[in-house]
Order: structure tokens, then C-alpha cells, then sequence
């Protein structure tokens, strides 16, 4: 092996084994003493990575798809049913540390028991235990029993252990999904300070900014095996990419089944149900809304801010219709109302009679990644209803920010050296 290598995955697979059928009662298990019948799954697949010392890695891919086994096998928590794994240097995982704590013991115990574990000598761990508990933010805790610890002061002893034991390579699974915002800056500094010293690093998140920003290569597993590695910004995209897809394939057979349901609810005399979806005298009927982009594609999956037009076709079917407004809203999947408003509204003189489509056109569609849904409507202007639509097209957001809410505020940010103000 390489002498600048620190770890090496070669060909390493994993299954587990899936038992169907369990016995539940006494009974069951008296009478079924036959060896319980399972399914065995592969969750890793030929796995080959190598990460050079000094380096930061990143597993990313969706839930399931075998990232914290194959950090359970690095740590050897697990071991792989095919292949082998070579780490040169001490290892520190906070999988193993978080799992290795003993719940009746206080903080200041599992400290002591878990540093030694990393072999240092009780002297060491006297010299270095305020560190430790400073970091962690414990102090006025540590003499608890960890059973009464929140899962984020759990986890803030975790990392604090983990980096102070002074590792050569560095296991982290999760550690930004717990603790507050000001913790998570903390443990990112210190992973940033950690790769200043030379030290390796294995990272497994969700947050694909952070990874990005982070490491220096990333490894995407999917359905339990490699399937792409290189620069994070190329494999978050196309990882991304991948997931707008699944998305949009999801939306799809939404759409699809919603227009079946539809179908079937137009065929059904159940009023109240029809009532819930779609209602209006009919005078007018929107008979289409689509979602477009300049070259007139269909759509179903957004980028958050890119432009949008959405199509409202409709047909007059009574010429006494008349004064008709158009009005469209936008709805979280959850039922929160984003953003609401009509052609009276914004004062769009609509006095056309025949049938035809009205374009609603969003400049930039600012909403946060996340599922939503329009519901779109025509009236006249004194209110009676036309024709009303609940859902009548369900849309995603992707966004490669991290930033929460509903929608996204234009803003900047000003820093102002005290000597300025
Ligand atoms: N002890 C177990 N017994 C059986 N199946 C398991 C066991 N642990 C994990 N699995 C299965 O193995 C697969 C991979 O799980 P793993 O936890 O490695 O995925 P992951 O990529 O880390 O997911 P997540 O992002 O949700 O943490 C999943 O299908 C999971 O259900």
C-alpha cells in the first residue's frame, strides 16, 4: 500500500439478513420453533475507495443507501462479508464514541472510559478533560448521567471526545443534523482546523453545502454501490440532477394518478367529493394549467428562482359570463398558503369574452426547496364563482441553498468594522 494512503476499501460488500414472518406471541414462538426464515440484502456492493492522508472525503446518497454501514465497517463496528479495509493511524469515530457511551455514567465517566479506550493514560485525560468539557459546552451537566443528555448534548461530548483524543483519521456520521447552529460552526471549524494538521477525514451528511465547501472529494453511493466520485461540485450536481429526475418521475405518476382520480370523481355522482376539488357554476371552465419555460416544456420540477410562465386554458361556455377574473395560489404541500392573487388584484383588465389561455407569468420563482402545489380559479368580478380548482398542479423547488422559510426575500448582508459605525 501506498505510504501517503489512509485508508483503503477494496472490493468490500455487506448484507444483511431480513427476517420475515417473526413470531410475536409465546404461542407463535412455541409452535414456529423452525429457524425464522429471512432475505439476505447486499447494502454494499463492490466498494473501492482510497483516500490519501490528509484528505476529506464525503458519502453522500439518499436514505438507505448503505453510507453509515460503510462507515460501521471503517470503524469496525461491522464487518464486511466480502473485501477488506486498511486504515493506517489511530482511528476516531464518532459512530463508535456516540455508541460506546454508558447511559448510567456521568459525562466526566463515559470521558475517562471513552479516552481510554484511544489508549491514553488517566494523567492524559486529567490534562485534558477541561478542553474536553469546554467544547462541549457541558460544564454545568457533566457530572450528570448521560441517560438525562438531549441527543445534541449527546453528540456535542461525542465530537468534543472525538477530536481531543488526537486521531489520525477522523470518522463523522450526521454531526450537523444535531445542536444548534453556533454548535455546528464550532465542529466545522474544528473539522477545517483538524485538516490544517494533516489529519483524515471521512464525513458523512446531508447538508451537500457544507460537504461541498468541506472536502476534497466525494463519494456518491447509490443502491448500495459507487456510483460516482470525483470534485464535490460535479457530483453534487449530478447528484442533484438525479434527484430532480426522481422527483420529476414522482410528480409524474402523482399527476397521473390525481388525472385518473379526477376521471373517476367526473364518472362519480359523489358531490361532496367533487364539491372539495373543483367547484363553480361552469360558466367558465379552465380546462388546462400547465407550467412552462421559454421553450414551452411541460414541467414539473423547478430550480428555485428561474422564470416560469403558468398557462390557465379556459372555455367560455355560457356568453353570460361576463367581468371574469383569473386568480392563482400557491400552496406548500402542507396546506400553507405562499402566495395569493388575481387579475382584479393586480388590476389586469380582463374583459375578453371568448375562449383562450391567460399566462401568469413569475419572473423568478423565489420559493425554498421543497414540495407545492397551485390552486387556480376564475370568477366574476362580483364574486360568483366560475369555476374554482384545488390542486390542479403539484410542483417541486430544488435549491442548492440551505435557506428555510417559504419564500425567499431579496437581501444582502453589510458588515460594518466598528471604527465605520
Ligand atoms: N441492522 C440492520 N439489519 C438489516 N438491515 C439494515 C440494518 N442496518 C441497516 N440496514 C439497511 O441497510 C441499508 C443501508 O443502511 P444505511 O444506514 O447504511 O444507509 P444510509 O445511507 O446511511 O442511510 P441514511 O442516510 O438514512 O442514514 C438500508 O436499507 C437499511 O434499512
Amino acid at each position: 500500500m501506498n505510504s501517503n494512503i489512509a485508508i483503503e476499501v477494496r472490493n468490500v460488500s455487506k448484507k444483511y439478513k431480513i427476517y420475515q414472518d417473526k413470531p410475536v406471541s409465546l404461542k407463535e414462538r412455541i409452535l414456529y420453533t423452525s429457524k425464522s426464515t429471512y432475505q439476505e440484502k447486499w447494502v454494499l456492493q463492490e466498494v473501492n475507495l482510497s483516500v490519501l492522508k490528509g484528505k476529506m472525503i464525503g458519502l453522500i446518497g439518499r436514505n438507505g443507501s448503505g453510507k453509515s454501514t460503510l462507515l460501521k465497517i471503517l470503524t469496525r463496528i461491522l464487518k464486511p462479508d466480502k473485501g477488506e479495509v486498511v486504515i493506517h493511524g489511530r482511528v476516531s469515530s464518532l459512530l463508535e464514541l456516540g455508541a460506546g457511551f454508558h447511559m448510567d455514567f456521568t459525562g466526566r465517566e463515559n470521558v475517562y472510559m471513552n479516552a481510554s479506550i484511544f489508549g491514553l493514560t488517566r494523567k492524559e485525560i486529567d490534562s485534558l478533560l477541561d478542553t474536553i468539557v469546554k467544547f462541549s459546552e457541558l460544564e454545568a451537566y457533566i457530572d450528570n448521567p448521560v441517560r438525562t443528555y438531549s441527543s445534541g448534548m449527546f453528540m456535542r461530548l461525542a465530537f468534543s471526545i472525538a477530536i481531543h483524543v488526537e486521531p489520525d483519521v477522523l470518522l463523522i456520521d450526521e454531526i450537523l443534523a444535531v445542536g444548534d447552529n453556533a454548535f455546528q460552526k464550532k465542529c466545522i471549524s474544528k473539522i477545517e482546523e483538524f485538516k490544517q494538521k494533516g489529519k483524515t477525514i471521512v464525513f458523512v451528511s446531508h447538508d451537500n453545502g457544507a460537504m461541498e465547501r468541506l472536502c476534497d472529494e466525494l463519494y456518491w453511493i447509490h443502491e448500495s454501490k459507487i456510483r460516482q466520485n470525483g470534485k464535490p461540485d460535479e457530483v453534487i450536481r449530478e447528484y442533484l440532477d438525479f434527484l430532480a429526475n426522481s422527483e420529476e418521475n414522482r410528480m409524474k405518476i402523482e399527476a397521473e394518478n390525481q388525472k385518473e382520480e379526477n376521471t373517476n370523481l367526473d364518472k362519480d355522482k359523489d358531490q361532496a367529493n367533487q364539491l372539495e376539488k373543483r367547484w363553480g357554476t361552469g360558466a367558465v371552465e379552465i380546462s388546462k394549467v400547465l407550467m412552462v419555460n421559454p421553450t414551452s416544456e411541460n414541467l414539473h420540477v423547478l430550480e428555485k428562482g428561474q422564470p416560469i410562465d403558468v398557462e390557465l386554458h379556459f372555455q367560455v361556455k355560457d356568453n353570460n359570463a361576463n367581468k371574469l377574473v383569473f386568480g392563482v395560489g400557491i400552496f406548500k404541500m402542507d396546506g400553507t398558503r405562499c402566495y395569493g392573487t388575481n387579475t382584479l388584484i393586480d388590476k389586469v383588465n380582463f374583459s375578453h369574452k371568448t375562449s383562450g389561455k391567460v399566462v401568469y407569468q413569475i419572473e423568478s420563482l423565489n420559493l425554498v426547496q421543497g414540495d407545492y402545489y397551485f390552486n387556480v380559479a376564475c370568477h366574476h368580478e362580483d364574486g360568483t364563482p366560475y369555476d374554482y380548482i384545488t390542486k390542479a398542479l403539484n410542483f417541486s423547488v430544488h435549491s442548492r441553498e440551505n435557506d428555510v422559510g417559504i419564500a425567499y426575500i431579496p437581501h444582502k448582508w453589510l458588515f460594518l468594522e466598528e471604527e465605520n459605525l
